[in-house]
């Protein structure tokens, strides 16, 4: 479902004289279906970078980066949309909260973008919610002002609200109460037994020795140390 193949990759540092940092050699490794690798590696090997050029944020220098049928390393933008859409999900510990938009659109908003009818939206939108413990009463809101947990919380209800046959999950149990991660826990094992294919990162040890399949050490791919 993703084969990352050579990828390479380089930042030019405009802002200091055009330096140049090579940060990712030849970075090589796959993810079937309802499989979860798991990136590990010293802190700056490049765990963040290698999942932001998989989601199509930083461009990769040279290889390719198939998920399902699109490279993402050479999309257009407006395919790396439609990939984003449908196909690739995205978890991060941060939600980009949306002012004004209630809670529950914020959770329904993926699946109503891929046009599921809006009851059947706002239904696993509730669901989501109610699992990971965000008070019925705040489901109206915009999230603007809850605390960082409950903003946290919603992100991940958002993130696994539409079944992505492929996602990249980045500390997503990072920083909850036992309860909700839990929940988080086993939102990936259902991800996974419906066959997604799944990238994260994990400083939490025991999430990670639960979850993960397989461990791809990206120390592998730093230049200085491939040297
Ligand atoms: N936007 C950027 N511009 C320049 N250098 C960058 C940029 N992003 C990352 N780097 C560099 O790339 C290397 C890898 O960083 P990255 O954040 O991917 O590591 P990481 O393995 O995720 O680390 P951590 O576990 O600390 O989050 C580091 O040397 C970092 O300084």
């Amino acid at each position: 479902m993703i084969r990352v193949d050579s990828v390479s990759k380089t930042f030019t540092l405009h802002n200091q004289g055009g330096a140049s940092i090579r940060v990712m050699d030849r970075a090589t490794f796959d993810v079937g279906a309802g499989e979860c690798v798991a990136l590990v590696g010293d802190s700056g090997a490049g765990k963040s970078t290698l999942m932001r050029m998989i989601y199509g944020n930083y461009l990769a220098a040279s290889g390719s980066i198939m998920v399902g049928d699109t490279d993402v390393a050479r999309a257009e933008p407006r395919d790396i949309l439609a990939l984003r859409r449908t196909t690739l999900g995205y978890v991060s510990q941060f939600l980009r909260v949306v002012p004004r938009v209630a809670t529950l659109d914020v959770v329904a908003e993926p699946l109503l973008a891929i046009g599921t009818p809006r009851e059947a939206a706002i239904a696993r939108a509730r669901d989501l919610l109610t699992r990971l413990n965000i008070p019925q009463p705040l489901w109206a809101l915009s999230p603007t002002t809850f605390s960082g947990g409950e903003q946290q919380r919603v992100n991940i209800a958002r993130g696994f609200a539409h079944t992505f046959p492929a996602m990249l999950l980045d500390e997503p149990t990072a920083s909850l109460d036992a309860a909700n991660r839990e929940t988080v826990l086993c939102l990936i094992e259902e991800a996974k037994s419906r066959g997604a294919a799944i990238i994260g990162i994990f400083h939490d040890q025991p999430a990670r020795d639960r979850v993960a399949d397989r461990e791809v050490d990206v120390s592998a791919f730093t230049p200085r140390k491939a040297a």
